[in-house]
């Protein structure tokens, strides 16, 4: 309860806050997560649009602090990737937040969901091997996402852009994968292979009519080409893992499929 109020005054605070100290004019609140709020602004002179991020009230404790600077700091690290553009940086109050561009465009989840868009397995395979580029140039930073999920990925006319770098973290060349069975949090490679694979289940099941007969696995309800179904496997650690994105996109690249839905 007591979190209730203090995030209404932050609310307040930050809308004079923006009014007072910045250029932008508040449009909206983009989308509010258990760690942060994301506002959309307009620029009062340019009317370029972008996005303040700033972190909770009931966040405020050090490690989301500093998880929060974290996310800033790879973002800025990141800016040769197609990321949101770093902006500025401030506090409100006892809270941090940031200002980055507005990627123009929709994330997966809203296509799938509020617009009923559909992926083929062609159109699938082509996002992915996007995605997997992406995730390649990013591991080669030495950093890992561990939340490339389908509301973390967004389509803008100039492709693929990837938000919210709040659980990134550097690779852990150390790290032992021996008898990890979810590797979604693990500072290892393996974890964003692991969430392409389900990404690329999001798209597929887009396609899928439901079946009377009542299925138990994506396997036997998508029934995918035998190479592709293998290849998604290997991604979520079901059969011989990648070592690496590198290879994952290679042998993306490779994939023949013969059966189109
Ligand atoms: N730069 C941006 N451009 C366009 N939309 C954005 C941008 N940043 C955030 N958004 C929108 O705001 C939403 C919330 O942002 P973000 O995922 O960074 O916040 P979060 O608090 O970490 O959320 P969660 O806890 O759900 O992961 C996103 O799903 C996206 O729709």
């Amino acid at each position: 309860m007591i979190f209730y109020f203090l995030e209404s005054k932050y609310r307040k605070r930050t809308e004079h806050y923006i009014q007072q100290y910045t250029d932008y004019e508040l449009i909206t609140i983009l989308g509010e997560g258990s760690y942060g709020v994301a506002y959309l602004l307009q620029h009062r002179k340019t009317k370029e649009q972008a996005v303040l991020k700033r972190l909770k009230a009931n966040q405020l404790k050090p490690t989301s602090k500093q998880r929060f600077i974290q996310e800033m700091t790879l973002l800025q690290e990141l800016q040769h990737l197609p990321v949101p553009k770093f902006i500025a940086s401030g506090f409100i109050g006892d809270a941090p937040y940031f200002l980055m561009s507005f990627v123009d465009g929709y994330t997966f989840e809203k296509a799938i969901f509020e617009q009923q868009q559909t992926y083929s397995i062609n159109d699938t395979i082509s996002i992915t091997k996007d995605l997997l580029y992406f995730v390649q140039q990013l591991h080669e930073k030495n950093i890992v996402h561990r939340d490339l999920r389908i509301p973390n990925v967004l389509v803008a006319d100039d492709g693929l852009h990837i938000i919210d770098f709040g659980l990134a973290t550097n690779i852990d060349a150390y790290f032992n994968l021996h008898g990890v069975k979810n590797p979604k949090k693990a500072p290892h490679p393996v974890s964003d292979l692991y969430a392409v694979g389900h990404f690329m289940l999001f798209l597929l099941y887009s396609i899928y009519e439901p079946q009377a007969k009542k299925s138990t696995t994506w396997q036997q309800e998508l029934q995918l080409p035998v190479a592709l179904q293998h290849y998604i496997e290997r991604l979520l650690t079901i059969k011989t893992p990648f070592q690496n994105a590198s290879e994952a996109l290679q042998a993306l690249q490779q994939l023949r499929v013969y059966s189109e839905h």
